[in-house]
């Protein structure tokens, strides 16, 4: 039964119902992303946090006039089912369907296109400093979590905003996780407010409102100061030049009603401390919100099994696993991760060498000058990162590792197209931006068992280096246990062929080996992008009419482009096709009709030889 919800297709709608309705305008929404988010798949648990915190904002404020601006924007399907689009949240993450995350083409209600974290106070400051300037009265409003609070970009934008005049709200939406654990000094001093010590209850909001009547204000802060060993809730965010109220029940819609409306009438920078549960409201992600993040299609009576459905290792699990072996064999390894435990493959290794294993927090730029130190120091540091939040660290890649030539070992996950969370998570880029860095050499295996010998050859080479590999699955190939180096900078032949030679890099090998044996091609895995194998694609060209390169990243300076540049370094002259991703963002959708789509499968490797073939 949703009869209120059946009446709000725009927020005006939800703001013409009585106040008293809005607690049944929770449950109602609460069960409707239940149902939907079980039968679609997609961040979960979030959702079900930020249900009141969404219906309050959407009814204290104008918007769209005001700006609304979620930080990461896993946590926006309530936001997205109040702003028209209820009716298409079955087409959740699939091809032309509703993102996964706010984006501005999709509605005027998605203020910010967003899908990394820490983003939401710099823009909402913009958006204020904007509205200040062309004379608007409208209000902008930060929704972060705490998660998210912990990467230096927040604390970039909350030093520039709270020393500016400026109407803004910041909504801390406390739920003392990350995906996993939040970690770090910020989250134990948000720990220790809400913990029982120092905090019964939640606070009297209304009376901190007159904190805005300066020498109250003051005189109260001075007075709190002088209480030696009394903690004071906010303080670190009023001295950074915030009005800080709250605690607060993030699942009290009347509270939070009320304590947005009273902000609402206050200037200057404003922050709000709200305390919600990640899965509130569906038992089994409250008891879990690890599993219940994001989740695959589940039955609510039985909730997720946790079976992958694959038998095929990912490649996450063949480098989780490398991990752990590697950590056997030389007590020099350290595995770092921003954040990112489950993700990139940690789980088993933090669990056999807690002293060993570093979650840093949302902090990529930091993950890798820390992992800069600790290299420089003789210990090994494997930093397990996505391709796509790697791009946050690129000035630490260059300055405080390449440049110093530090042994550190990025193994980067989900490269290439990652399907449903789209173009803001896809690693399209990293073979063209790592690839003009010097020092830094890149390894992309073809299958699985490749993926675990090059972290091997990686992990022994006296410098930086890149191991890089998709989301998912390969081909299955047998993952032997065995570590064995594979000679430095050469490719491989893996099918005699004539006329066309295929030059594949990482695991479009398999469209690579369909077209070639399609079209009687040559097949080179090429194993490294960086340092290229000069003699291989010298003699590829010397002995055939076309050289085609395959990869599954940008085509603007990617693998391809090391193969031009190759040639034209060797002064060789031969026909080339370039096959790669396209100089365009590629939407979400399902990861391999995606790569079709793009002409990267092997029907479509074929398709594009024999054209240029004519
Ligand atoms: C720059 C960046 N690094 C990592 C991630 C992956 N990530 C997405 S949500 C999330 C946890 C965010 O925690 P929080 O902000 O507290 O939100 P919650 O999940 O608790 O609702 C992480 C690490 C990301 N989106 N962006
Ligand atoms: C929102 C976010 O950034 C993560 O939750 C991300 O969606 C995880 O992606 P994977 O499912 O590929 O780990
Ligand atoms: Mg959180």
């Amino acid at each position: 039964m949703t009869t209120l919800l059946d009446q709000i297709n725009l927020p005006a709608d939800l703001r013409a119902l009585d106040r008293e309705d809005l607690p049944q305008v929770a449950g109602e929404l609460r069960q409707f992303l239940l149902d939907s988010i079980s039968t679609t798949g997609g961040h979960f648990a979030s959702n079900l946090g930020a249900v009141e915190l969404t219906i309050a904002l959407h009814y204290v404020f104008n918007t769209p006039y005001d700006r609304i601006v979620w930080d990461v924007g896993h946590q926006s399907y309530p936001h997205k089912v109040l702003t028209g689009r209820r009716e298409r949240m079955s087409t959740m993450r699939k091809q032309n369907g509703l993102a996964g995350f706010p984006k501005r083409e999709e509605s005027e209600y998605d203020t910010f296109g967003v899908g990394h974290s820490s983003t939401s106070i710099g823009a909402a400051l913009g958006f204020a400093e904007a509205a200040k300037l062309q004379g608007e009265d409208r209000k902008a409003i930060a929704i972060i979590g705490d998660g998210s609070m912990t990467a230096g970009m927040a604390f970039e934008a909350l030093n520039n905003a709270g020393d500016r005049d400026v109407d803004l709200l910041v909504i801390l939406n406390d739920n003392e996780m990350s995906i996993s654990p939040n970690v770090g000094a910020l989250n134990n001093y948000l720990a220790k407010m809400l913990s029982g010590k120092f905090y019964n209850g939640f606070r009297n909001v209304s009376g901190r409102m007159l904190d805005k009547v300066p020498p109250l204000r003051e005189l109260a802060k001075r007075s709190e100061e002088q209480l030696k060993g009394l903690f004071t809730p906010g303080l670190l965010f009023e001295e950074f030049g915030f009005n800080y109220i709250g605690p607060i029940d993030g699942h009290d819609i009347d509270t939070l009603v009320t304590t947005l409306s009273n902000i609402k009438k206050l200037s200057g920078p404003q922050f709000l401390h709200v305390v919600t549960k990640k899965g509130q409201g569906y038992k089994l992600a409250v008891a879990d919100p690890v599993k219940y993040h994001a989740v695959t299609p589940f039955t609510p009576e039985n909730g997720m099994t946790g079976k992958s459905g694959s038998s095929k290792p990912s490649f996450t699990q063949v480098f989780g696993d490398w991990l752990c072996d590697m950590a056997a064999k030389d007590e020099r390894l350290v595995g770092i991760t921003p954040a990112m435990r489950e993700g990139s493959g940690l789980v088993k290794f933090a669990e056999q060498y807690p002293t060993r294993y570093f979650d840093v927090g949302i902090a990529e730029q930091h993950a890798v000058t820390f992992a800069g130190g600790m290299a420089c120091e003789g210990v090994k540091p494997v930093v397990a990162i996505y391709s796509t939040f790697l791009q946050r660290a690129y000035d630490q890649l260059v300055h405080d590792v390449a440049l110093q030539n530090l042994p550190v070992v990025f193994a980067i996950d989900r490269a290439g197209l990652v399907g449903a969370d789209g173009p803001t998570h896809a690693g399209s880029f990293d073979y063209s931006f790592l690839r003009c860095i010097p020092n830094m050499a890149i390894l992309a295996p073809g299958d699985e068992n490749e993926c675990r010998q090059m972290l091997y050859t990686a992990f022994l080479h006296d410098g930086p280096t890149a191991v890089r590999y998709p989301r998912g699955s390969g081909i299955g190939a047998t993952v032997q246990e065995e570590m064995t180096a594979l000679p430095w900078g050469k490719g491989e032949i893996r099918r005699k062929g004539s006329k066309v030679a295929i030059l594949s890099f990482g695991t479009r090998l398999g469209a690579a080996l369909h077209a070639g044996e399609a079209l009687d091609a040559t097949v080179a895995n090429m194993r490294f992008v960086k340092p290229l194998d000069d003699a291989l694609v010298a003699e590829l060209a010397a002995s055939h009419d076309l050289i085609v390169t395959v990869e599954d990243n940008a085509i603007m300076g990617g693998a391809g482009s090391a193969v031009l540049e190759s040639l034209s370094a060797q002064g060789i002259t031969v026909q080339t096709l370039l096959l790669g991703l396209p100089d365009s963002y590629v939407e979400h959708g399902e990861q391999n009709q995606l790569l079709a789509d793009c002409g990267l499968d092997g029907a479509g490797v074929e398709a594009a030889i024999r054209k240029k073939l004519g």
